[in-house]
This record gives C-alpha cells, sequence and structure tokens, in this order.
C-alpha cells in the first residue's frame, strides 16, 4: 500500500471507529446503564443516515432522476447532522408509548425488534420513499462546495471532527450517569419494581433514554452518511443491532469506557480482521463465519465474563468521620421530625396522633379465579405501629402492594390523609410518602450499600436529566447532605463497613438492613413494611422494633406484616388478622389471643 493509500486507509479506520464509538455510547447508555433492551437500535443510525442524506441532497429533479427520495433540501453542512440527531430522537417517541405500558422488558425488546425489520422492509420495498433496496447515492459531502472531499487534508479533517463528535458523546454520557440520575438508572435496570415503589418515574426515565439513545444513534448515521455518501437497507439489517450489543457486552455493558473498547473490537475490529483472512470456500462465507464467531462470543462472554472486559466501576463513597455505632439512628419524616421541629415549622409531633392516614376499604385483588383479597377494610393510624399477621396465603402482601400502589386493585379504594389514592400509580405514592419495603429480597444488587440509601433520597436536584446535565457544581452540596445521612444510618446499623459492597454481596440479614435504611432515607410519612425481620439477628430485631416505636411517636404511620408473633407481642398495636383473604379479627394481641377464632385459624401452631 502506498503512503497515501495507507493514509486513506486509516483516515477510513477513524471515521468508522468514531462513528461506531457514538453508537455503542448511545446503546450502553439505554441498555448498558439504564437497562432498556432496545433491539431496534439500529433504525435509529438507519434514520439519522437517511435524515442527513436526503437534508443534504438536491431536489429529486435536480439529480437526473436515477434515484427517488421524498426531501433533497439541499442544505448546508452543519444541518443534515443536527437533522439526523432530531429525526433519531423523534423516531424514538412512538416507542415510549412501549416502555410507558406495564409490558415486561423482554416483549419491549421484541417490540422494538419487529418494528426495526418492519422499517427495513418498508424501506426495501417502497422505492418513492428512500430509493428502495438501491438505497440513496451521491450522498454530498459535509462542505463539498468550499472543500475537496477527495483531498487527504479533508479526510483528516473528517476524522478530526468525528474523533470530536465521540469525544462529546462520551463526555455527555459520562455527566449523566456519574450523577444522582445516572444512580437512578442504574437502581431502575437493577430492578424496576422496586425503583417504582421509591418514588422513580420509569415511564419518563425510559422515554428520556429512548430518546437520547436516539439521537445519539442518529448523529452516528449522519457522521456515516456523510463520509460514505451512500446508505442502503443492507446496511441496517437488524443483525448490525447484534453486533452493536455484542460490543456493548464484550466491552463492558453500564461502562463507557467499555463500550468504547467493545466498538472498537467489534465492529471495527472484526471487519479489519476479516480483510487479512486468505478468501477460501463459497463466496459469502467468509462474513457468515463473521456472524458465528460474533454470536459464539456474545455467548462466552455472557456465561464467562458476564461483566465484560472493562466491568462496571464500583462507586466508593469518601469515609466520613465514623460516629458511635451504640444505637440504630433513624432519620424521620421533616413534617413529623426534628428536623422540622428545628425550623420551628412544625414541632408538634403528638398532632393528629390515632387518626386514619392510610385506609383500604372494601379493597380487594382477584387472581384469575382465586380471591386474593377480598373486601378488606383496614387503617393504619399516626404515630401506630399496627401489624397484619395471617397463616400463608393469607392477603396480607397483597394487601401491602395495593397500599404502596405496586399492584392494582380489582376492587374497592385506597385513601391518604381522607384523598383517595386508589389511581395514583405507585411511584407518585411514594412521592406523597407512602414507602414499602418487599418480601422478597429487593436490594439494587449492583448498587454499593450507599448508592441503594442514596438512591432513595427524594428531590434530589442532581436526579433530573437537567441536573445531571447542569454537573457536579449544581448538585454536589445536597449529594453531600444526604451522604451525611446515610453514614449515619450505616453507623447506626453497624454496616458502615460495608458502605462501599454491592448490596447483591451482603448476606440475607444484611440486605434486609439495607431495605429497610434505605425505605427509612425516603423519609416516609407511611412506611409499609414486608417481613423486614426475616434473617435479621434477633437482637438487631430487637433494636429495629425499638425504633420503630420512636419513629411512630415522632409521627409516623408503619404498617408491618410480619411472622414472628414475639415481635407482634411486644412492638404492635393494633394488630390485624387476616386469613383467606379477609379481615378476621382486629386488636391487641392481647385481645386478639382471647378470641377462638382467631387461635383456631392462626395463632395455634
Ligand atoms: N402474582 C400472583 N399471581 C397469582 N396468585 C397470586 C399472586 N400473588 C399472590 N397470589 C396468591 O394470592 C394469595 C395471597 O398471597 P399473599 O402473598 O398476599 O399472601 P401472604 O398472606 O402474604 O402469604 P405469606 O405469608 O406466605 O407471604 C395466595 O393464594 C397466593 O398464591
Amino acid at each position: 500500500m502506498s503512503g497515501t493509500g495507507l493514509a486513506f486507509y486509516l483516515t477510513t479506520l477513524l471515521v468508522y471507529g468514531a462513528v461506531d464509538v457514538i453508537a455503542c455510547l448511545g446503546l450502553n447508555q439505554q441498555f448498558g446503564v439504564a437497562g432498556v433492551t432496545n433491539f431496534g437500535y439500529i433504525i435509529f443510525q438507519a434514520a439519522g443516515a437517511y435524515t442527513a442524506a436526503t437534508l443534504s441532497l438536491p431536489s429529486q429533479s435536480a439529480n437526473g432522476g436515477f434515484q427517488t427520495y421524498i426531501g433533497g433540501l439541499g442544505l448546508p453542512f452543519p444541518v443534515p447532522w443536527i437533522g439526523a440527531m432530531i429525526v433519531g430522537g423523534l423516531l424514538a417517541l412512538p416507542f415510549t408509548f412501549l416502555v410507558g405500558r406495564r409490558l415486561r422488558g423482554d416483549f419491549v425488546a421484541i417490540g422494538l425488534l419487529v418494528a426495526a425489520v418492519m422499517a427495513n422492509l418498508l424501506v426495501t420495498n417502497f422505492r418513492p420513499f428512500l430509493n428502495g433496496a438501491a438505497g440513496l447515492a451521491l450522498v454530498p459531502a459535509p462542505l463539498h462546495s468550499v472543500l475537496d472531499p477527495q483531498s487527504l487534508s479533508y479526510q483528516w479533517g473528517y476524522s478530526a471532527v468525528a474523533i470530536l463528535l465521540a469525544a462529546g458523546t462520551y463526555w455527555f454520557c459520562r455527566r449523566m450517569t456519574e450523577s444522582p440520575y445516572g444512580r437512578t438508572l442504574r437502581a431502575m435496570r437493577d430492578n424496576d419494581e422496586v425503583a417504582d415503589s421509591l418514588g422513580k418515574n420509569l415511564r419518563m426515565l425510559r422515554a428520556q433514554m429512548l430518546v437520547i439513545g436516539g439521537m445519539i444513534a442518529g448523529l452516528s448515521g449522519g457522521v456515516l452518511v456523510g463520509f460514505i455518501t451512500l446508505w442502503a437497507p443492507s446496511a441496517w439489517g437488524y443483525a448490525e443491532t447484534i453486533v452493536l450489543f455484542a460490543a456493548v457486552i464484550i466491552g463492558g455493558a453500564g461502562n463507557h469506557a467499555g463500550a468504547i473498547l467493545g466498538a472498537i473490537l467489534v465492529p471495527l475490529g472484526f471487519e479489519e480482521a476479516s480483510r487479512f483472512i486468505p478468501a477460501f470456500g463459497p463466496a459469502g462465507l467468509i462474513p457468515a463465519l463473521q456472524w458465528v464467531a460474533i454470536g459464539l462470543l456474545i455467548v462466552l462472554f455472557l456465561w464467562f465474563r458476564p461483566q465484560g472486559i472493562i466491568p462496571e466501576r464500583r462507586r466508593t463513597t469518601p469515609a466520613a468521620p465514623e460516629k458511635a455505632p451504640s444505637t440504630v439512628q433513624f432519620a424521620v419524616h421533616p413534617r413529623w421530625g426534628p428536623a422540622q421541629a428545628a425550623t420551628g415549622l412544625e414541632a408538634d409531633a403528638g398532632a393528629g396522633i390515632g387518626e386514619a392516614v392510610l385506609e383500604a376499604r372494601d379493597l380487594s385483588r382477584r387472581f384469575g379465579g382465586v380471591d386474593a383479597v377480598a373486601q378488606v377494610s383496614l387503617a393504619l393510624s399516626r404515630g401506630r405501629l399496627t401489624g397484619l399477621i395471617g397463616p400463608n396465603g393469607a392477603g396480607k402482601s397483597t394487601t401491602l402492594a395495593m397500599l404502596a400502589g405496586t399492584l392494582p386493585a380489582s376492587g374497592g379504594s385506597v385513601w391518604l390523609d381522607g384523598r383517595d389514592i386508589t389511581s395514583v400509580p405507585a411511584y407518585c405514592r411514594a412521592r406523597l410518602g407512602v414507602v414499602r419495603t418487599f418480601q422478597l429480597a429487593s436490594e439494587f444488587k449492583r448498587l454499593t450499600v450507599m448508592e441503594n440509601l442514596l438512591s432513595a433520597v427524594p428531590q434530589q436536584r442532581g436526579e433530573s436529566l437537567r441536573g445531571a446535565l447542569l454537573g457536579r457544581r449544581y448538585w454536589a452540596a445536597d449529594e453531600g447532605v444526604s451522604i451525611e445521612r446515610a453514614w449515619d444510618m450505616l453507623d447506626g446499623f453497624g454496616l458502615r463497613a460495608q458502605a462501599d459492597e454491592y448490596a447483591g454481596d451482603l448476606s440475607g440479614g444484611q440486605r434486609r438492613l439495607v431495605e429497610i435504611m434505605r425505605a427509612l432515607m425516603a423519609q416516609p410519612e407511611v412506611l409499609l413494611l414486608d417481613e423486614p425481620m426475616a434473617g435479621v439477628h434477633p437482637k438487631l430485631a430487637t433494636e429495629i422494633g425499638q425504633h420503630l416505636i420512636e419513629l411512630c411517636h415522632s409521627g409516623m404511620t408503619i404498617g408491618v406484616v410480619e411472622h414472628e408473633l414475639a415481635f407482634m407481642d411486644r412492638f404492635c398495636d393494633p394488630v390485624v388478622v387476616m386469613a383467606q383473604g379477609r379481615v378476621l379479627a382486629a386488636g391487641t394481641m392481647a385481645a386478639l389471643r382471647q378470641q377462638p377464632e382467631v387461635v383456631e385459624a392462626y395463632l395455634v401452631g
């Protein structure tokens, strides 16, 4: 290869590499960080490429009529690239309805894949739209009227701009990810039901990810088509999406540096490596083997190294001065606790004690033909630790889920402070102060203990997309206050040493504690605990029980489902007994023990 030939080859590599990096960063943001599986990702790149092409091509009549397309506006650089981003983002909008519905993630992924296949078929078979299978050619290169696109200096310049855009995309994605907003995205990825119950608006977050990913993919398409000057349906089959997924998974999903490495190794590396394989077998064999190799690599990585070559970074928190770990410290809702007293706004913790705060009225839930909960009416009162007991399958967890809104009711209503909240979604109920924990372990596994706690803090400055983009200076002080509270909480629960460990690596009992701490970090007005003491050391369970009582004294309303009767005896008043989906009785444990039907249904054994 001559020197000039080599230089052209190098610049081509650089542009392809930069385009792949941009595309992989967008996909990593969607899939690796936020857990939104978009098997139709490639159509957003294609939309960007077609948009940039039709915005820069002359009108159809001016091109001699050898290709047909819509648009043909002949707009100057950089309008086609900006248009590519905008259309990539706009194309994502219809799909935001898909993620907003209560569809499972894999259905959404398949829906997007089907959309990608259909879009490709449409463009291929409907020629007037974008010239069908033949695709668009002779797309004007950016600034072709003032510069010579064939010159080597132009090619170097193009590579430099493409690399700068890739660097800008990296900076943009990092800014989102390394912020409270990014933490919320990762929490949603790890366990969306729990994120929902902590007040995170999943529909909004997923929609943002789809639109931002679409814009980034669109940009990558715009940059690519300006360089290669042609674009056809064969360039964006659904298999191309698989290549990008392979890049992200192999590089290290969730880590933007990993996505960059994956982009260089997989789409670029495979293409280049196959050039050096001597031709053998029938035509098309080598590209086919390339697919087999990529498929095998995905399987091998998912099996042996699911975290990829550069795993997601563990976020550690600078240690704060240690406090005496003798007692459990709780932060209480500002409306009721000392924090509010300190501001002088409302120091009367005794106000309203005993009045119904959260009520179920004739609440029912059917699963298929089974009445899991049938016309249950009960009230949780301010300042009371209300227990809910009953045999297995009595409907306790289902009732608690309907109170928190994580499960829709089939009938009846839920009231908060005298307001009907039956149709209010879980994340809004959490924002109103109703926070629950779950019966099964529900920590955010790939978030550290500290991050689990911080994820629950309401109204964080850096938790919105805007706040994240404004940067650390905008949200660091606010985050500092939350970290301080989290350290206090960790000291109280004796988990300071585990602050930087992944919550998924803790013991069962420790994970329970993380859940309780996380719920308390949300500063709830009503706290709903589903078997919180399971696996917790009895001494600590007693300590927690005592502090739950303290919280009640400061005005919090707490409901707890628990099988441990000793806990009910000691801490809960009143206690509601459920059996076969109905409320059997309610009162103090002492009174309940006097009722034969309760003893028969539950207390015996
Ligand atoms: N998602 C579901 N689909 C179908 N049936 C369900 C579902 N969730 C709960 N059920 C059924 O509803 C009934 C009540 O279950 P629930 O979990 O509320 O009981 P529970 O009192 O909390 O029991 P446990 O103490 O064992 O947790 C059970 O018969 C259960 O099998």
